[in-house]
C-alpha cells in the first residue's frame, strides 16, 4: 500500500519545465533519498507526492490506487519542510500531542505515544518547555516528532536538516534513520546534500535540471555512476575526470591524456566497451582510490588541505587537475611533483560527447 509509483511525471510552470518524464518506483518501507542541486525539481517531486501541487501529466501510485485528485489530507503522508512549522505559543508536550489529540485519540494513548516519540527524539526534558523558548535545532527535532508521532505510511521531507547547525545535523542522520527503522514507514527525503543522502538513503535517486540522473543505492552511484553529472556529484570531492582519447599500446588499450601523458592499459573487459565507441572520452577515477606511485600521472601539487587525518591532495590545473584523498599526511607540499596512480578496478570511462559511463562487460 505505500510503495509510491511515479509514472511519465512532468511539472510545467509555464512554458518552464521544472520535472521531464520522470519514473521512480519507491518500494513499500524504503528510504528514498531525492539528491540533486538547487533548481534540479526535487521539491516539485515532492510537492507533487504530497499533493501540494498537481502534475501537468502523468501519474502517481500510492499501491495500486491513483493520487489524482486526491487532496493532501487524505493521502495519509506526513510531510516534514526545511523551516519547522511548529506552534510557537504552545510547549513542547502540545506540539507533539497535537496530530492525535485532533484525531481524537484518548488520553492515555495521547501520553504513551508523546512520551516515545520525546524519548527517541531526546526531546523529554524538554517537553514542558515553551516551544518559543527553543533553539533552531530543538525546533526541527519537535516539528519531526510532531509527524512522525502521527506514524504515517508515507513520510516526506523536504531538507529538513538544512537549518541546522553541523554537529546537530550529523546526530540527527542517524536519528532519523533509526525512526524509520522503527516505524518501517516509507520515507521519502529531498536534500542537496549527498552525505545525508549516502549516509541514510537505501537508495538514491540523483537529479539534475528536471531529469532523473540515476537510481541505485549509495555503494551504486558511487562506484557505477551513470554520467559524468553524477560521478563529480556523488563523492566529496567528488570523481576526477580527464579528457582523453584511447589508444593502443603494446600493453593494451590506454587512454592518452596530451600533456599528461597516457594512462596505464585499462582493464580488459572495459578496454572491449571503450575501443566499441568512438571520440575523446573522460577517464575517471575517485580522489580516495590513487596510490602514490613511481609510475603514473605525474602532476605539481597547487594546494594541500588537512581536514584531521585526512589530507586532500589538489594536483595540477584547470582541465587536468585532479584531487586525490589520504588518510595520513602523505608529506607533499605546494610545488612539488607528485605521481598518482589510479586504482585499476576503480577506473571508469565515460563517453565526453555525451557524459554517460561506458560500462565493462562481463
Ligand atoms: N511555482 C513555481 N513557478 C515557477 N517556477 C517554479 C515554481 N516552483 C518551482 N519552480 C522552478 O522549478 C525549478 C525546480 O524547483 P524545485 O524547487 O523543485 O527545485 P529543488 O531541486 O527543490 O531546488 P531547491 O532546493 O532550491 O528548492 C526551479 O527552477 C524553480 O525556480
Amino acid at each position: 500500500m505505500s510503495a509510491i509509483h511515479l509514472q511519465n511525471l512532468v511539472k510545467k510552470f509555464g512554458d518552464f519545465t521544472a520535472l521531464k518524464t520522470m519514473d521512480l518506483a519507491i518500494a513499500d518501507g524504503e528510504f528514498m533519498a531525492l539528491l540533486g542541486p538547487s533548481g534540479c525539481g526535487k521539491s516539485t517531486t515532492m510537492n507533487m507526492i504530497a499533493g501540494m501541487e498537481e502534475p501537468t501529466s502523468g501519474k502517481i501510485l500510492f499501491g495500486e490506487r491513483d493520487m489524482e485528485g486526491v487532496p493532501m489530507g487524505r493521502r495519509g503522508v506526513g510531510f516534514v519542510f526545511q523551516n519547522y512549522a511548529i506552534f510557537t505559543h504552545m510547549s513542547v508536550r502540545q506540539n507533539l500531542a497535537y496530530g492525535p489529540k485532533m484525531r481524537g485519540a484518548p488520553k492515555a494513548e495521547i501520553d504513551r505515544r508523546v512520551g516515545a516519540i520525546a524519548e527517541m527524539l531526546q526531546l523529554t526534558a524538554l517537553l514542558d518547555r515553551k516551544a518559543d523558548r527553543l533553539s533552531v535545532n530543538i525546533l526541527q527535532r519537535v516539528a519531526i516528532g510532531r509527524s512522525a508521532i502521527m506514524e504515517p505510511a508515507i513520510f516526506l521531507l523536504d531538507e529538513p536538516l538544512s537549518n541546522v547547525d553541523a554537529a546537530f545535523r550529523a546526530v540527527m542522520r542517524t536519528e532519523l534513520k533509526q525512526l524509520q527503522r522503527q516505524f518501517r514507514q516509507t520515507m521519502v527525503y529531498v536534500t542537496h546534500d549527498q552525505l545525508e543522502a549516502m549516509t541514510m538513503a537505501d537508495r538514491i535517486a540523483v537529479m539534475d535540471h528536471g531529469v532523473l540522473q540515476q537510481v541505485g543505492t549509495p555503494l551504486e552511484v558511487y562506484n557505477n555512476p551513470a554520467n559524468v553529472f553524477v560521478a563529480g556529484f556523488i563523492g566529496a570531492p567528488g570523481m576526477n575526470l580527464l579528457r582523453g582519447r584511447p589508444a593502443e599500446s603494446d600493453r593494451g588499450l590506454v587512454i592518452d591524456l596530451g600533456p599528461l601523458g597516457v594512462t596505464p592499459p585499462l582493464p580488459d573487459n572495459l578496454a572491449v566497451a571503450v575501443r566499441a565507441g568512438r571520440g575523446d572520452v573522460l577517464y575517471g577515477f575517485r580522489p580516495e582510490q590513487v596510490i602514490l606511485s613511481d609510475r603514473g600521472l605525474s602532476m605539481p601539487v597547487t594546494f594541500v588541505e588537512r581536514i584531521g587525518a585526512r589530507t586532500i591532495v589538489h594536483l595540477g590545473q584547470g582541465e587536468s587537475a585532479v584531487k586525490a584523498v589520504f588518510d595520513n599526511d602523505v608529506g607533499l607540499a605546494i610545488g612539488q611533483t607528485a605521481v598518482v596512480a589510479p586504482a585499476q578496478a576503480s577506473v571508469r570511462v565515460f563517453d565526453a560527447g555525451t557524459g554517460c559511463a561506458i560500462r565493462a562487460g562481463g
